[in-house]
């Protein structure tokens, strides 16, 4: 493996070329992503990570691995644990041409224009007035939770766009809530990568399936909405259930259990650190120029406000909820990345958030958050093209806009009328939490103080 693999001459420590082990003690210990960044910044772009896995970390590699011939190379078995009412869905799906056929059912539900429209605008800032209201409803300097309710606002979102009218409505109804809690302190790292390395130990024993202890409750509920025929023609389940070629009922519910979930965490936990970041001391600035933008400009369409915009990316540069490697299969005969030759079925991936940091030409002081850097003309190109938070291709993330116009609405409704604070009560840890493919923060808390501003 070290002196005789086609992979010998990639740059990484030897013991990871020797064995696997070694990558698997990153991964089980929630270091794997870190682990890999401090390889890039020893080895450079190119990294073997283990016998059979490399690492890479610049745009055209990205474009090789995520969006050559459409949609990039094919899905690693780890996608496998997506699967829901063990059946597949498109996230999980491996290969190229399956995947290909399902993402076409659905995608133009997704696509901006669609959900730029006003039922899908109205829904999105009803809910975000809703966010508001919930964490100013008590007066005075009280602290509320924001880690919740921003999970709430995710979901209520999502699952509207999904399946109106019968959406969950958790910021008003206490029973939703309850669902939003279970659903969001879930800690799935260890089990999922458990369940990837001893499948077949898995598969007899179902109960300790992935999925099942957070999500039976809204798994048992989409089924049965999944089966309803007073859907709104505005969602994603109307356009599967109007299919002129429909998938079966359990294929329709595993699709709409995925998107649930994707749609959760991620919109939650971005939301969550950026509004965080945004509230503390050093922030005042940032969350002026905001309110300024947004005071000044009540009527501009949403996707016009460039200071708004700049925050979102460069929360989601900074802070991005997946920011783990994404892992494909090199096609048949292998493929030459970056002048190294990679033999068929190797693993290659980038992970986000190295291609948010490395290279300091496109991002300089890549620590520091500054959304200003957004709104410079000079290297837009790449720093959009490393923006990698939804990665690209024909697999990236189908939700962007959804995602993109959630973020900017709550920032919208929060920051025209009030002032945020990071609340003196506030000792839980924001640090990085890394699950199986998305972040959080350690703490699982984020105490915020809401002024409103005269
Ligand atoms: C800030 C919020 C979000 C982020 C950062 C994000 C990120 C991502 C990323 C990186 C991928 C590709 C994963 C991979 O290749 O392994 C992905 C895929 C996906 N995302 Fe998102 N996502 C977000 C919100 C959403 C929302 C709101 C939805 C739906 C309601 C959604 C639905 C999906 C689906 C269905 C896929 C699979 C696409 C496919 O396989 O073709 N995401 N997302």
């Amino acid at each position: 493996r070290l002196v005789l693999s086609p992979l010998s001459k990639v740059p990484g420590p030897a013991i990871a070329a020797t064995t696997r082990l070694v990558l698997i003690y990153h991964e089980f210990t929630r270091n794997r992503r870190r682990w890999i960044h401090a390889l890039h910044m020893q080895y450079g772009p190119v990294v073997r990570i283990a016998p059979n896995e490399v690492s890479m970390a610049t745009w055209d590699a990205a474009k090789e691995i995520y969006v050559s011939g459409g949609s990039g190379y094919d899905k690693t078995s780890l996608y496998k644990l997506f699967d829901s009412y063990e059946t597949e869905c498109m996230f999980s799906t491996l290969d190229k041409a399956p995947h290909g056929e399902r993402r076409k059912r659905v995608a133009d539900r997704y696509i901006k224009s669609f959900v730029m429209q006003p039922d899908v605008v109205t829904g999105m800032q009803e809910r975000a007035q809703q966010f508001v209201a919930k964490c100013t409803e008590k007066t005075g300097s009280v602290s509320v939770d924001i880690y919740v309710y921003l999970h709430c606002y995710a979901i209520d979102c999502t699952t509207y766009h999904l399946f109106d009218p019968h959406g969950l409505n958790s910021l008003t109804s206490a029973a939703d809530l309850a669902k939003v809690m279970e659903l969001s302190h879930h800690d799935d790292l260890k089990g999922s990568y458990m369940q990837y390395y001893f499948t077949e130990l898995f598969r007899f024993t179902s109960q300790f399936a992935r999925r099942a202890d957070r999500s039976q409750g809204i798994a048992a509920q989409i089924m049965n909405i999944v089966l309803r025929n007073d859907i709104a023609e505005h969602t994603v389940l109307y356009r599967l259930q109007t299919h002129v070629d429909m998938l079966d009922s359990r294929s329709i519910a595993s699709e709409i259990m995925d998107h649930t979930l994707a749609g959760l965490d991620t919109t939650g936990d971005a939301l969550c650190f950026l509004m965080y970041h945004l509230s503390l001391p050093a922030s005042v600035t940032f969350q002026e120029k905001l309110h300024y933008e947004l005071a000044e400009n009540p009527s501009t369409p949403i996707d016009d406000l460039s200071y708004l915009d700049a925050i979102v990316k460069e929360g989601l540069r900074c802070f991005s909820p997946v920011l783990t490697s994404l892992p494909r299969r090199v096609p048949r005969s292998g493929r030459t990345i970056a002048g190294v030759f990679l033999p068929e079925e190797t693993i290659v991936s980038c992970q986000a958030y190295t291609l948010h940091r490395m290279d300091e030409k496109v991002f300089p002081h890549p620590e520091e958050f500054i959304p200003e850097r957004w709104l410079e003309p000079e290297g837009s190109i790449e720093r959009n093209q490393l923006l990698s938070a939804f990665s690209t291709g024909g697999r990236g993330c189908i939700g962007k806009h959804l995602a993109l116009l959630e973020m900017k609405m709550l920032l919208k409704e929060t920051y025209s009328c009030y002032r945020t604070s990071v609340s003196p009560e506030m000792t839980a840890s924001m640090d990085v939490d890394d699950q199986f493919v998305t972040s959080r923060p350690i703490g699982r808390k984020c105490l915020l103080s809401f002024v409103k501003i005269v």
